[in-house]
């Protein structure tokens, strides 16, 4: 038997860093820093020309290993062959990323169904090459496809250069993957389901968006037979707002019920909990809505992974992740003993706290210019670079650099749509006025010239302000949604005379 080859020292070194790269979070600063090494260059450059630049760099020192015979890791032992398999993996998967990505848009078209993936057997042909098995290869063409969802989705969703938008990109990689995707990688790609999420964050800040990117980036096994996923990432996220249900109906929606089990329930009914698929996500969105006894199955499905619908002894299993998300304050709730402890810590395996709006705006300049031109090339279908910069333009002067945004994106989206119909958007007026909001219900309080009705009316509106939803203040102050919507209109209006 041949002695076996060993890399050059500079070989070793290179391709060291290439194998850290690999497994680095790609919204890094440490996945930055390891490809510039890669690159020796310190060029300025987009994150996406300088991923070319690395792969053109590894595809050519890989190249260089072949033509002298010496390119193919069977020929290697130890630390120097799996340097060189995991060199050749970053290669074929930065290879196919326009196929995936193009692969995603169709599955994406095609709805629920699996469709083939033309170059999976090419995908597998490269990677038995390097000596892997076949279970192996397989493994490995799930994760690719896996992250290349996960990079797609967390990346065309969420929009924003901010440093906490950053931030949040990174948590969420990481909620999929781990902080260590090789452990991700050999231990836990098929254990994930009880690693549950709580999304924290105000109104309209996206936690819907990064919910969905992580349902849709699951692990999704591939069907060696058919030459397809076995599911398609579409059906693999299901999202469901709780506060939109009343109460008789939420566990009816969640468990799903049997034929007869109350007046109306003329059919077996499939709650979300059987309709989600073993590697899928369920989103429960205002979780803390939900009344104590709701509170009480959810944490038997977390805990037990069983639940029985509603009028049935059975009990079924789920094997998804569960994902939730709340724009209220949980620390309040759990004092005041509306939301369970124990639910609590079983919900928060990984707790991500979504950025509002004003703090991105204010961190980074561009944040606004972007997520306009986002929103409009969403709501026209094509790039609109010129009259998002105009938009833009519009709001920064009418609304100043420190305006609140209290519906954070959800009011933007309405903001570009206001400026497309008039040219104008003079933002939440509760929020304009909103210094003099305070000030004046505090000096009413001292003075002691306030009657109930203008109490109770300016403290609504000053709470309606901070929280942005009539049903939030409704459920902070105990009266009834009709109530606080007539004090805040009240407030309004009394505002706007005296400006
Ligand atoms: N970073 C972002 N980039 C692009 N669009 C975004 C971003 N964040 C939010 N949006 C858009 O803003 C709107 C509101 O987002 P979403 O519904 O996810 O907010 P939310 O935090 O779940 O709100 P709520 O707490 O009221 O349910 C959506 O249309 C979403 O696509």
């Amino acid at each position: 038997m041949n002695k076996p080859l060993t890399l050059t020292a500079v070989d070793r070194d290179f391709f060291r860093a290439v194998a850290l790269a690999a497994f680095a979070n790609p919204f890094s600063p440490e996945r930055e820093a390891l490809d510039r090494q890669i690159i020796g260059d310190d060029l300025r450059c987009s994150r996406d020309e300088l991923i070319d630049l690395v792969v053109d760099r590894v595809t050519a020192r890989l190249e260089g290993l072949r033509r002298s015979g010496k390119g193919d890791p069977v020929l290697y032992r130890g630390e120097d062959r799996s340097l060189l398999q995991t060199a050749f993996q970053f290669d074929i998967y930065h290879r196919y990323r326009a196929p995936f990505d193009a692969f995603i848009l169709d599955q994406q078209r095609a709805g629920d169904r699996p469709i083939k993936v033309p170059f999976a057997g090419e995908v597998l042909d490269q990677l038995e090459r390097l000596g892997y098995s076949r279970p192996d290869c397989l493994r490995y063409l799930e994760i690719f496809y896996q992250i290349r969802r996960a990079f797609y989705f967390i990346d065309t969703a969420l929009v924003g250069l901010s440093p906490s938008m950053h931030t949040l990109r990174l948590q969420l990689w990481n909620n999929i993957f781990t902080c260590d995707i090789n452990l991700y990688d050999q231990r836990l790609w098929d254990r994930m389901e009880d690693f549950s999420t709580l999304l924290l964050g105000e109104t309209g800040t996206g936690k819907g968006a990064a919910a969905a990117a992580i349902g849709r980036s699951g692990f999704i096994p591939f069907d060696d037979k058919t030459g397809c996923f076995k599911d398609s990432f579409t059906r693999t996220f299901i999202s469901r707002n709780l506060s939109q249900y009343p109460e008789s109906l939420l566990e009816s929606e969640l468990f799903g019920h049997r034929k007869g089990a109350f007046t109306g329930a003329i059919d077996n009914h499939e709650g979300v909990f059987t309709r989600c698929s073993a590697h899928g996500s369920i989103f429960l969105d205002e979780i803390g809505d939900v009344s104590i006894p709701v509170q009480i199955k959810l944490l038997q499905v977390l805990q037990e992974r069983t639940f029985a619908p509603v009028g049935s002894h059975d009990r079924l299993r789920f094997n998804g992740r569960v994902i939730a998300a709340t724009n209220r304050p949980l620390d309040e709730l759990r004092r005041e003993g509306q939301f369970r402890d124990d639910f609590y810590y079983r919900l928060c395996s990984d707790q991500i706290i979504v950025p509002p709006l004003r703090q991105r705006v204010q961190e980074e300049s561009s944040e606004l210019p972007a997520l306009v031109k986002n929103i409009l090339q969403r709501m026209l279908g094509h790039e609109c670079s010129a009259m998002a910069a105009e938009i833009s333009e519009g709001l920064r002067i009418t609304l100043g650099p420190h305006y609140a945004w209290p519906g954070n994106v959800r009011e933007l989206e309405q903001a570009v749509r206001r400026m497309l119909l008039t040219r104008r958007y003079e933002g939440d007026r509760l929020v304009v006025g909103g210094g003099g909001l305070q000030d004046a219900l505090v000096a009413g309080v001292s003075q002691g010239s306030l009657d109930a009705r203008g109490l109770l009316a300016g403290y609504c509106g000053l709470l309606y302000q901070r929280l942005g939803s009539y049903e939030e203040v409704a459920r902070r102050t105990g009266l009834d949604r009709r109530t606080v919507k007539k004090y805040v209109m009240a407030e309004t209006q009394e505002e706007a005379a005296s400006t």
